[in-house]
């Protein structure tokens, strides 16, 4: 019997009514559905299609110009909590910051939601990027990009050991000699270090997946030695085939300095997809959504991510030649490269840029019938530029179900995909092993407490 061939992995990230800056003024949606129905129905939709996971991302402050568009209400974590119940089987992601966040806190919420799904937990791991998160936080200034990384890496350990800080067995419920857990088994972590201090353990029971899935979306220097390090799943924009292989290579390759193989990482490039019965009626979708764009509102996403103020410069002209170089950047450099490349590379105008970012913010945009869409999405898998997709509706529901109902039974003719789920949990779905909760060194928490 033949071993079954790879198969590619799909997330579904969720954005309010779309990815498309504005795909809320068109009438395929309803932005003023923004209740916890339409996520629920998203969720099923994207179950319906037997994707790996939906996503969720999240920032700690008003992050875009909230005059021409809103992506949504709901703080990631409560609204997976929700959705964990109106699913069964399909992985739900949520994005939460190391930066602004303790370690103990997040390793109990994410235990806590990994209990409540059955073990389809999974953590995006950010550093956050905007200036405007630190004054939320009693702080002036953003810590600088190093040091955001430093502190993830701290703060990864920390959350590792607290989810280990159980063993799987702990808890024996023996009514006979009224032992209810074996303290043996639950160890502190007693972690100094130069950002924390936690003695733990956890205060929540190991969870079904041992620790949730862990995902991270930095594409920059730092933010690939640390996915190489710690994520299992990594979301990345890249424009180009041969961007995605580079950056796909590259990041198997790191993960193998620090002891992992290549299968314990997937790359997962971001693709917008809009689709048509003719290729034609598929980029006159793509030009309707682009019709209502909103200028202002594009030019203040692009000066955040240039790092300079383009309101005075013609929209017809190019990108001033006067930017700043990546080691300014203190926000997303990966995706500040991506926009000043493509600018460069196509000879792009500023408004031409404006539209060509619209749909997937620097996300590939695949524009065709779902033939051509499942022909983009195998071309990448089998030439070494991605193990799956973060597929990224620009205008939902429409653009999902069309996904769902159209390309994914291609891809599944094709055997690049499951039609059903083989696995209970997120890791399952993504072939990842569940971590052994390595044993504690030190002193059970029995020890002290008086008997
Ligand atoms: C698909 C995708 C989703 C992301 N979602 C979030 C998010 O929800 N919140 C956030 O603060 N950053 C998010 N980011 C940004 C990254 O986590 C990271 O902070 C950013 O890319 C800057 O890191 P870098 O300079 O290492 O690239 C996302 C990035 C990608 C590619």
């Amino acid at each position: 019997m033949s071993a079954q061939p790879r198969q590619i992995h799909l997330n579904a990230f969720l954005m309010h009514v779309g990815h498309h800056e504005a795909a809320w003024r068109h009438p395929a949606t309803n932005p003023e559905n923004d209740s916890v129905d339409h996520y629920v129905g998203l969720a099923q939709l994207a179950e319906r299609g037997k994707l790996d996971s939906i996503f969720l991302a999240d920032g700690l402050a008003l992050w875009n110009n909230v005059r021409y568009n809103f992506s949504g209400r709901f703080e990631p974590l409560t609204l997976l909590s929700a959705l964990a119940m109106a699913t069964s089987r399909i992985g739900l992601i949520a994005t939460v910051s190391t930066t602004y966040n303790e370690p103990f806190h997040v390793a109990r919420k994410f235990a806590s939601v990994d209990h409540l799904s059955r073990g389809r937990a999974g953590w995006n791991i950010v550093t956050s990027s905007q200036e405007g998160e630190a004054r939320n936080f009693s702080q002036e200034k953003h810590l600088d990009h190093h040091s955001r990384y430093q502190r993830a890496a701290e703060f990864l350990d920390v959350t590792r050991a607290l989810w280990d800080s159980w063993q799987d067995d702990a808890l024996v419920y023996d009514r006979n000699s009224g032992v209810y857990a074996e303290t043996d088994l639950i160890r502190p972590v007693n972690h100094t270090g130069q950002h924390f201090s936690v003695a733990g353990p956890l205060n929540v029971p190991r969870s079904p997946q041992g620790h949730p899935l862990l995902v991270q979306a930095g594409s920059s220097e730092d933010g690939r030695e640390f996915a190489a390090r710690y994520a299992e799943a990594v979301f990345t924009a890249q424009q180009t085939l041969a961007d995605g292989q580079a950056f796909y290579a590259d990041v198997k390759n790191r993960a193998g300095h620090h002891g992992r193989s290549p299968e314990e990482i997937k790359i997962l490039p971001g693709i917008a997809p809009i689709l048509g019965g003719t290729e034609a009626e598929a980029k006159r979708r793509e030009a309707e959504l682009n019709d209502l764009i909103v200028p202002e509102y594009g030019l203040s996403q692009l000066s955040k991510m240039v790092g300079i103020d383009l309101f005075d410069h013609p929209l017809d002209g190019p990108l001033p030649a006067d930017l700043p170089t990546v080691d300014d950047i203190n926000g997303n450099k990966s995706r500040f490269s991506l926009v000043i490349e493509l600018a460069r590379r196509e000879r792009l105008t500023i408004r031409q840029l404006l539209t060509r970012l619209a749909a997937g913010r620097g996300h590939r945009v695949f524009t065709g019938t779902p033939e051509q869409v499942a022909d983009q999405l195998e071309l990448w898998f089998t030439s070494g530029a991605a193990d799956g997709f973060n597929v990224m509706p620009p205008y939902l529901p429409g653009a999902l179900t069309d996904f769902v109902d159209q390309v994914v039974p291609i891809l599944q003719q094709r055997g690049l995909f499951r039609t059903e789920y083989e696995g209970r949990t997120l890791r399952e779905h993504y072939g990842l092993a569940r971590p052994s909760a390595r044993p504690v060194a030190g002193t059970a928490v029995r020890a002290g407490v008086p008997r």
